[in-house]
Parts: C-alpha cells; sequence; structure tokens
C-alpha cells in the first residue's frame, strides 16, 4: 500500500490551460473520488497519473518514488499502476480468462491464480470462455478489474468505469468494485462527473472546476460545508436564498424566516446568499400564520414535486419533493409553513 501524491501540477494541450495547480493526496490504500463537470480536466488528470501524458509542472509521487517532476517521467508501464477505462478496453478476440491472465506477471500466469483474481472481482468462474461481446456491461467492468488489479499494482485508476451501465447494474457493479477494491488494499482514485457516486465511494472527494481542485476533503465534511454556493448546488439539490439581516452568531433572516447560520463563509461582507439542502425543509399545510404559499404540484411517479412560493415581498419559488403519498395533501394556492431543520450555509452575495 502506497500514498499517492499530487503537488502543484499543470497542464495544457496547446495553449489552452486544462489543470492549474493540483494538489491532492490520496493516503496509502485509501479510496479518493474526484468529481467535476464534463470537461473539467478529470481524465487529463488520470492520464497524467498513469504516465500516458506529461505535466508542464509540478510533482508526481508514489511512496517514496518520483514518477512526474521537472526533468524526471517514468514510463506508464513501470509505474506500477491499474487503469480502468470508461469501457473497460478489454481484448474482444480473448476470452475472459485470456484477458485476466493478461494482466499477470509471466511467472504467475497459471489457472489458481486467474481463479483468484476472478474471485477478487465478484466474477462467476463460468464465465472464464466467454469472450467480451458475451458479457453485460457490469460484467465487462469487473473483468477490466480484474485485469487491473492481477499485476497486484500499487495504484488503480479508474475512469468513469460505471458511466455506461443503467441505474440498477450500476449500483450492483459500483459494490462489487468498492468490495474488490477493499480486499485488495490498493490505493485508488476514481474519476467521475456523478456526485452521489463520488460522494459514497471512499474516504476523501475532492471537486475540481475549470481545471482547479476547488475543495478536498471527507464526503461528509464536503457536503455539509461546500467552499461556495456552486460547489453546493453540482454536490446536490441546493436551495439558495438572499439573507438580508442578521448574523452568522444569532442567525440570519431569508425569506423562511430566521435561520440559524450552520457555517458562515461569507467573511463579514454585506449582502449574502444561505445555502439549505432540500432534505432539511420540513412541510405542512395550515390555516393561519403561514411563510409560503404552494403554487403547484406534480407527480412524479416515485415521489410529488411541491413548488412552493415564499411569502413577503422578495418571494422565491422552491421546488420540493414529498413521497408520492402525501402529494394528495397539497394543492395550488393551499397556505403552509416551511420550518428549516439545522442551519445554513452563508456566502457572500457573489
Ligand atoms: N489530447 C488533447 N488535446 C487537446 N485537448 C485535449 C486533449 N485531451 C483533453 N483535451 C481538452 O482538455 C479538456 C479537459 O478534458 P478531460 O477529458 O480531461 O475532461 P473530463 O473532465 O474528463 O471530461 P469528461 O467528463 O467529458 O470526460 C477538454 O476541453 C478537452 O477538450
Amino acid at each position: 500500500m502506497t500514498t499517492l501524491s499530487l503537488t502543484g501540477v499543470a497542464k495544457s494541450f496547446g495553449r489552452v490551460p486544462v489543470l492549474r495547480d493540483v494538489s491532492l493526496t490520496v493516503p496509502a490504500g485509501t479510496r479518493t473520488a474526484v468529481v467535476g463537470a464534463s470537461g473539467s480536466g478529470k481524465s487529463t488528470l488520470l492520464r497524467l497519473i498513469a504516465g500516458f501524458e506529461h505535466a508542464d509542472e509540478g510533482e508526481i509521487t508514489l511512496g517514496g518514488t518520483t514518477l512526474t517532476a521537472p526533468g524526471r517521467f517514468v514510463a506508464a508501464h513501470r509505474r506500477g499502476i491499474g487503469y480502468v477505462a470508461q469501457d473497460g478496453a478489454l481484448f474482444p478476440h480473448l476470452t475472459v480468462e485470456q484477458n485476466v491472465r493478461f494482466g499477470l506477471p509471466r511467472r504467475r500466469r497459471d489457472p489458481a491464480q486467474v481463479r483468484e483474481v476472478m474471485e477478487l472481482a465478484s466474477l462467476d468462474p463460468a464465465l472464464a470462455g466467454r469472450y467480451p461481446h458475451q458479457l453485460s456491461g457490469g460484467q465487462q467492468q469487473r473483468v477490466a478489474l480484474a485485469r487491473a488489479l492481477a499485476p497486484g499494482p500499487e495504484v488503480v485508476l479508474l475512469d468513469e468505469p460505471f458511466s455506461a451501465l443503467d441505474t440498477g447494474l450500476r449500483e450492483q457493479t459500483r459494490q462489487a468494485v468498492v468490495e474488490a477494491l477493499e480486499a485488495s488494499g490498493v490505493t485508488t482514485l476514481l474519476v467521475t462527473h456523478d456526485h452521489d457516486e463520488a460522494l459514497s465511494f471512499g474516504r476523501q472527494i475532492a471537486v475540481i472546476a475549470g481545471g482547479r481542485l476547488v475543495q478536498s476533503g471527507p464526503p461528509s465534511a464536503v457536503f455539509d460545508n461546500p467552499v461556495s454556493a456552486e460547489v453546493a448546488a453540482f454536490l446536490g439539490a441546493a436551495i439558495v436564498l438572499p439573507a438580508w439581516a442578521g448574523s452568522a452568531s444569532d442567525g440570519v433572516d431569508c425569506a423562511l424566516g430566521r435561520v440559524p447560520v450552520r457555517h458562515d463563509r461569507s467573511n463579514g461582507r454585506p449582502g449574502a446568499r444561505l445555502l439549505i439542502r432540500p432534505a432539511q425543509l420540513e412541510l405542512r399545510p395550515v390555516d393561519g400564520a403561514h411563510n409560503a404559499v404552494v403554487e403547484d404540484v406534480r407527480s412524479r411517479g416515485s415521489h410529488a414535486e411541491v413548488l412552493l412560493r415564499t411569502a413577503g415581498t422578495s418571494s422565491v419559488l422552491i421546488p420540493l419533493r414529498v413521497p408520492a403519498h402525501e402529494g394528495p395533501a397539497y394543492r395550488a394556492g393551499m397556505p403552509v409553513s416551511v420550518t428549516v431543520a439545522g442551519g445554513g450555509v452563508l456566502y457572500p452575495a457573489d
């Protein structure tokens, strides 16, 4: 088990900067997910670590070994890094067994070793003689993982390995992959554009935007206290309301009334925005005093979406999910009381 470290890594293609000043440590034997929008530089980051591309600046080290630094570049096949591509990139003319066997060092290429690695990736031995086109997408990804783990790498890099799978298979494959990574104890870096996947993958999440690593830390800490309202919205449904009076210690006034401040990121700048997660809102129909009115109710099958308009002069529209069976309890024009459980995160106005 080895720690992977990046320090001040930068990369441009031609004149276009794709990554700037990226520093990240993945502690030995742990899993980190890098999440970012399409084009934010995630695959480029993995390709630099794998040694498929040269960095313009910065250092990449694995344990005590420098892989990339000014004047130093260790070739990809000497890095001890496994790579799983988005589509698995299996050899189409080789069977499952032959694909996995290919990953093993020559001296360990015996059937028992192949079986052991297949087992690690939860692959049924009955699949050994099949060709990649005879496998489901999830099985292909597990073969790709088995092949990547076969040589006993120090680090495994996963480039959106679940993105081509449909929802049910995706969850199941992700679980199998996490179990295999856990059992092998390999240091892992996953890139994905899916925030749920990133938040549930490992010990650390790193958010990349516009080629910069804008925040990293334990998933619950980053989700709870995002560096900006933009990062907050990227990581999940977010309600961002103007806040116009009060203080971080006493709570601030917004369209839903006075709300406590859980984290203050406004740096005392006047004019502020308050982040609340929809799961914090408790909704209840009322006859008298209310702070919002139902604007619309839509059934979405598994749940209902209730669109609220907050009361007061600077009214705001808030879409809120309620369980499907609660949908009929609401109708347009109905006054409701909305309370906020826990506090919000306060940001400057822009
Ligand atoms: N070899 C290359 N030559 C020129 N530009 C490139 C090259 N590789 C990537 N880029 C550009 O770098 C930017 C980042 O690409 P990258 O593939 O790293 O993003 P990504 O976050 O992985 O995106 P996606 O989620 O869509 O795969 C993009 O604008 C892309 O067009």
